[in-house]
């Protein structure tokens, strides 16, 4: 089993490289775990009170349930991984059930400041791109995708996203193994992370 860790700040195309990775790979070889299934369950608090949470804190994450799901992954077991709500600022409710698999993708925007987690990547990639790129994208995507307005979006970016990015995501770079510069579409990069994953799963089966 390989154990890849993508992180970068929101908009940065952590997403995107995932799918462009998964895509070349035979489905039933490899699982992805998003950090995003892992906001704590906030069903006790109003919708008004969830959109005041700061999404981009380490403490927003239930850190001590990735960790025991990704544990069960590495003892061969399956496990249920929670869908989460944009909209909804929430988990649904419902499960997907993530079995293992040869490759085991994790992404999130805060998954390299939890040491244990960190430990656990046989991979680390951070995927950086420009903060003007991310804001733009994130506007674009908010708005379309997640249903914010425009005001929402940039209040949150500079009230909690850039200082959250400076004080806690930017500084895990330094412990990736590889950076990918995303500011535009990185076929190269891909390629190559494709290739080191052919050459590790050929080294863990030989
Ligand atoms: N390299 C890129 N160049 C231009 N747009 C991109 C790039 N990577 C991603 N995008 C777009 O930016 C938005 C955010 O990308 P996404 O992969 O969801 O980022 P993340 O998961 O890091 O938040 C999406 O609409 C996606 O299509
Ligand atoms: O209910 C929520 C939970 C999180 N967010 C924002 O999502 C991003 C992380 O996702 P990316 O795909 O990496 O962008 C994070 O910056 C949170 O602010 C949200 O808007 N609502």
């Amino acid at each position: 089993m390989l154990i890849i860790g993508i992180t970068g700040g929101t908009g940065s195309g952590k997403t995107t490289v995932v799918e462009q990775i998964v895509e070349e790979l035979p489905p039933d070889e490899v699982c992805v775990i998003s950090q995003d299934s892992y906001y704590h369950d906030t069903s006790h608090l109003s919708l008004d009170n969830r959109t005041k949470i700061n999404f981009d804190h380490p403490q927003a994450i239930d850190f001590d349930l990735l960790v025991s799901h990704l544990r069960e992954l590495k003892k061969g077991n399956s496990f249920e991984q929670p869908v989460y709500s944009f909209v909804e600022h929430n988990r649904t409710g419902e499960t997907i059930t993530t079995s293992p698999k040869k490759v085991i993708i994790v992404e999130g925007i805060l998954i390299f400041t939890h040491p244990e987690i960190r430990e656990m990547f046989d991979i680390k990639i951070f995927v950086h791109a420009d903060s003007d790129e991310r804001l733009i994208r994130r506007l674009k995507r908010d708005i379309t995708t997640r249903g914010r307005d425009i005001n929402e979006v940039l209040a949150r970016y500079q009230n909690t996203l850039k200082p959250m990015h400076l004080q806690f995501i930017e500084p895990t770079k330094e412990f990736a193994d590889i950076i990918i510069p995303t500011n535009k579409y990185n076929t190269v990069a891909v390629d190559l992370i494709r290739t080191i994953i052919h050459q590790k799963l050929n080294h863990i089966e030989s």
